[in-house]
């Protein structure tokens, strides 16, 4: 029987302070506010043979990574079925219910997203965090982003048998 372990990565530092609304419906939505996003990783991996799994100093250096390229910016869900993105010259024009609503590009970043909610960004990062660790020896990995304290969005990859 394969002995596996369990990494859990959940350190002060990786967080993210973003802006960001959520959807509720064609009609409804959050108005614009912030978060100090937090995110946490659990990593089950094969035990080597000399009391040790996966470096997690590998993966906090990557979890860092994900945090810092999201950090003070807009977080703005570009596959909504409710809202339409557009450029408009330094801005995106983002029509919801017939409003308008203007971010300037250099604080915003579209992300390839249903909805800005704790679930797609765990997904999205999730994803990401995968790239990043193609080739590595793992089980699985479960990725979740708190909004604050007691609130929180996870997102899980299993190896294929
Ligand atoms: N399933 C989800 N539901 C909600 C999400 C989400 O990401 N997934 N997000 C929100 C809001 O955007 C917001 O992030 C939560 O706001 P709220 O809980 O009302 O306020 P606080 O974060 O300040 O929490 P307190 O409990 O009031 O301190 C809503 N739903």
């Amino acid at each position: 029987m394969e002995r596996l372990t369990t990494l859990y990565i959940d350190k002060e530092a990786h967080k993210f302070s973003a802006a960001h609304y959520t959807i509720f419906s064609a009609t409804e939505r959050e108005r614009l506010h912030g978060h100090n996003y937090s995110v946490s990783v659990r990593i089950v991996a094969p035990m080597g043979n000399n009391g040790f799994s996966a470096d997690y100093n590998v993966y906090k250096r990557r979890i860092e990574q994900l945090c810092e390229q999201w950090d003070e910016y807009v977080l703005l869900a570009n596959l909504s079925p409710y809202q339409r993105i557009c450029e408009d010259g330094p801005y995106y024009r983002v029509s919801f219910t017939g409003e308008d609503m203007l971010f300037l590009k250099s604080d915003t970043l579209l992300l390839p997203i249903a909805n800005a909610t704790v679930e797609e960004f765990s997904h999205c990062l999730l994803m990401q965090l995968l790239e990043l660790s193609a080739g590595d020896d793992l089980r699985e990995i479960e990725l979740c982003v708190a909004s604050g304290p007691g609130q929180k969005g996870c997102a899980s990859w299993t190896a294929e048998p």
